[in-house]
């Protein structure tokens, strides 16, 4: 099957007064439609970045300064800023960790909603508003005529953010990027917006990048992972595959500092150490200083290869020999493999 979204090399970097922060260097992956890829790494990682090199959204001082992004054919870099604008909103849409990003705070939801579909779409107002109630619906919604009278003052939190993914949603796009949308909610919000998009990805076919630093939520969402470490990806692979069986150490460390049931209690594996500055990171794997297995071949820059079958990885010494899977890497592997049999269908009233 050809990829609805193919990186190759990306790399955007911002050119700041105390050097060149390299924030994606050297980042693939590849997703089909239908598809969520957890995007993970700790803070400064490159994550968002990554999102909005996508979306053409990266501002002076930041450029893409190689690579390609191929989506459903086109390639995107080369296209530049009048292709990305074409896309935008309408085939790949964006949802951001604060709704209010999408959301005007002095506007009705209805009059919001309405506006966003005649911006791209020539139907009537009427037509519009029967996409806007259906949009809500599909993100749990239960009243949705209700809601389109308010304003978003009157939501919780995880209301507005049911309505940001709504807009999202009105394009029926075939890529959104989520950028840490559901890292402000509780966690039975979370887990409620976490199955009700995995459940339209599924119907609708729509792909999705889930940003986040928080590998236990994309253990249960995403079919595929990229780990990014220090503005590359580190390791790629089926989300099940990698969980139960990391290669690199970054991944494995990700993992062993995730807390689990039957681990709950006892102390968690930290990462030693900090992740490295990007105006001067180390030579060679910029993971070596806080890596175990570490030594002088290091020094030299790992290409990301594909190491198994289906499994890229950026390392010289990867944890190909480890047998078997720690209890937290077979507990989440667990969660990964379960993941459709525990969508919740309760809708929000
Ligand atoms: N406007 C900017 N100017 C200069 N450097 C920037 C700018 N935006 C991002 N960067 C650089 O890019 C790095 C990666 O940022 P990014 O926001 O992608 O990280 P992240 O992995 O999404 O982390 P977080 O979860 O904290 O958002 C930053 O640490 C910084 O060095």
């Amino acid at each position: 099957m050809t990829a609805l979204l193919s990186v190759e090399g990306l790399q955007t970097h911002f050119f700041t007064r105390d050097g060149v922060a390299k924030a994606v260097d050297g980042v693939s992956f590849s997703l089909e439609r239908g598809q969520i890829l957890g995007l993970v790494g700790e803070s400064g990682s490159g994550k968002s970045v990554t999102g909005f090199s996508l979306l053409g959204l990266v501002d002076p001082p930041g450029r893409i300064v190689g690579g390609t992004i191929t989506f459903d054919g086109a390639e995107l870099v080369k296209g530049g800023e009048p292709m990305m604008r074409n896309l935008r909103g309408k085939r790949i849409a964006m949802i951001f960790q604060d709704p209010m990003m999408t959301l005007n705070p002095v506007l009705r939801i209805d009059t919001q909603m309405v506006e966003t579909v005649l911006a791209h779409e020539k139907v009537s107002r009427a037509e519009a508003l029967k996409r806007c109630r259906e949009a809500l619906v599909m993100v749990g919604i239960a009243s949705p005529d209700e809601r389109l009278q308010s304003y978003p003052h009157q939501f919780s939190g995880g209301m507005r953010q049911r309505v940001a993914i709504a807009i999202a949603l009105l394009h029926k796009p075939d890529l959104i990027i989520a950028d840490e949308p559901t890292t402000a909610l509780d966690v039975t919000i979370q887990a409620q917006i976490l199955a009700e998009v995995q459940k339209l990805c599924a119907e609708t076919g729509t792909a999705m990048i889930w940003i986040t630093h928080d590998l236990a939520i994309v253990s249960g969402l995403a079919d595929r992972l990229a780990v990014m470490y220090a503005g590359r990806v580190v390791e790629e692979g089926e989300t099940a595959r990698v969980i139960e069986r990391p290669l690199h150490p970054y991944t494995k460390g990700l993992i062993e500092s995730v807390p689990q049931g039957k681990t709950r209690g006892a102390r968690l594996q930290q990462i030693s150490g900090m992740t490295p500055s990007l105006l001067n990171l180390p030579q060679g794997c910029a993971f070596r200083p806080r890596c175990s297995r570490a030594d002088e071949a290091c020094l030299e820059e790992p290409a990301l290869d594909e190491k198994l079958p289906d499994r890229k990885v950026r390392c010289f010494h990867p944890w190909t020999l480890d047998p078997v899977a720690d209890a937290r890497s077979a507990a989440l592997a667990e969660k990964a493999r379960s993941r459709t049999d525990a969508i919740v269908t309760e809708t929000v009233p």
